[in-house]
């Protein structure tokens, strides 16, 4: 790549061309920062009119998990930077071009490959730096479920070991509901793998994000930085609410920072992580980690001076960052709430008349009941104001079907 301050002109020779490999929500984000510096950007997703498609230059439709077309698309358009976005992507093809001198994924391809699989990132986590986790197992078929779920005891929580957003995802209580948990992991993943993790259940008080960002110094060493913790709450693996700064007892707040130093010394590369943890009392549990930005993570595009996104465009294109907290907020999630296309939000004008209030709609062009569609943002004095404030606009967004 150029050298990481010199920024080019987007489709002139010059351009300083970014990839991303994925492009919904968050993507769209990234997109628009990466936009605000004069980026060439190209979005590829699995399906036409991504959110991020429609703030690109261009756009590409492919399936990101076929190492062949993605290697065929990285050769024409020859990025620059090629950022991953969600988890379904052949990260084996990036390694080997990234080995190869082909190609320069964010923050490293090794860490996209380690992150895009559970057992990747647990084992790393777990056996490689012996960080707290939830005890684990994995199993391939049902008869290896049940033993795995013997060994791990009740509760605990059976994933895909490709997936997101709660994705395949069940907690359950006992051996009889060990089928059900198989068949639904086995249709909810983002790819399937046929694999799965049992977890021991972490009876935790509450979790975080504690989003770390890897940025360039002026002398060209690397330094790491720390956005205030991140709360949130997750329905079915999935999450619906978040809120910054949350309030943290000091020696958690100390281990919480070891552990996000910990694993992204160990990632590596540039860019901004969503480190996330379960935290009782002062225990910290290591629960598992994005390269990239994380969706209750939004609620930095209300709370800090540069979002999550801002942070992450600017640290990958070597320029220094600002992780400052401006004023606390919180965020609510809009579900779709029908299944159909081309639906329409009623309301929007009622939610932006509370306090404090901004929404974002993603223009996803085809809705699920759970699928996410936009979010409430809110500012206030205190997180607890904010919350409500996210939560009563959310509530008055109402997604319609139009005839
Ligand atoms: N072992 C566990 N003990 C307790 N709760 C858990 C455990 N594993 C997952 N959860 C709950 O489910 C949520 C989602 O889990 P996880 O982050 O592993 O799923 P995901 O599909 O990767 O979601 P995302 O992509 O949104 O991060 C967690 O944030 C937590 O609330
Ligand atoms: N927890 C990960 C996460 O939130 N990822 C975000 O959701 C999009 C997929 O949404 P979709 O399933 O609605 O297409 C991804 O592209 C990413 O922006
Ligand atoms: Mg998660």
């Amino acid at each position: 790549m150029k050298t990481p301050t010199t920024l080019g002109t987007p489709l002139s020779p010059s351009a300083t061309k970014v990839m991303l490999l994925g492009s919904g929500e968050l993507g769209k984000e990234v997109i628009i920062s990466l936009q605000r510096l004069g980026v060439e950007v190209i979005a590829v997703d699995r399906y036409p009119n991504a959110p991020g498609h429609q703030v690109a230059h261009r756009s590409h439709v492919i399936n990101m998990a076929d190492g062949a077309a993605l290697e065929a698309l990285i050769a024409l358009e020859q990025p620059d930077l090629v950022v991953p976005e969600i988890e379904a992507i052949a990260t084996e093809t990036l390694v080997a071009l990234e080995a190869a001198g082909k190609v320069t994924v964010i923050p490293t391809a090794r860490a996209a490959w380690l992150t895009m699989n559970r057992e990747g990132i647990r084992r790393l986590a777990g056996e490689t730096l012996a960080l707290a986790t939830s005890p684990y197992r994995f199993a391939n078929n049902l008869d290896e479920l049940k033993a795995a779920c013997s060994a791990i005891g009740f509760p605990c929580v059976i994933k895909p070991v490709m997936s997101s957003s709660g994705k395949g995802q069940s907690k359950i209580d006992g051996a009889d509901e060990i089928e059900a948990a198989w068949a639904y992991a086995a249709a909810g993943g983002r790819v399937d793998s046929g694999r799965v993790i049992v977890e021991g259940f972490i009876d935790f008080d509450y979790e975080i994000t504690l989003l770390t960002v890897r940025a360039l110094q002026q002398d060209g060493s690397i330094a790491t930085h720390f956005c205030e913790p991140i709360g949130h709450i997750q329905v079915q693996g999935d999450y619906v609410e978040s809120w910054q700064p949350h309030p943290m007892h000091p020696e958690a707040l100390l281990r919480a920072r070891d552990i996000a130093k910990k694993v992204t010394d160990n990632l590596g590369g540039l860019g901004l992580f969503g480190v996330e943890l379960f935290v009782k009392n002062e225990m910290v549990w290591f629960s598992e980690v994005s390269p990239r930005p994380h969706d209750t993570g939004m609620v930095t595009m209300a709370s800090q001076q540069q979002s999550e996104f801002e942070l992450h465009a600017k640290a990958i294109l070597g320029l220094p960052v600002n992780v400052a907290l401006r004023s606390p907020a919180a965020s609510a999630v809009i579900y779709g709430q029908h299944d159909a296309k081309g639906i329409a939000f009623e309301g929007v004008a009622d939610a932006l008349r509370v306090q404090g209030v901004d929404i974002r709609l993603f223009g996803k062009p085809e809705s699920f009941a759970r699928r996410r569609m936009g979010v409430a943002l809110a500012t206030a004095d205190d997180v607890e104001t904010a919350r409500i404030r996210a939560k009563q606009a959310a509530a008055k967004v109402k997604p319609v079907i139009v005839e």
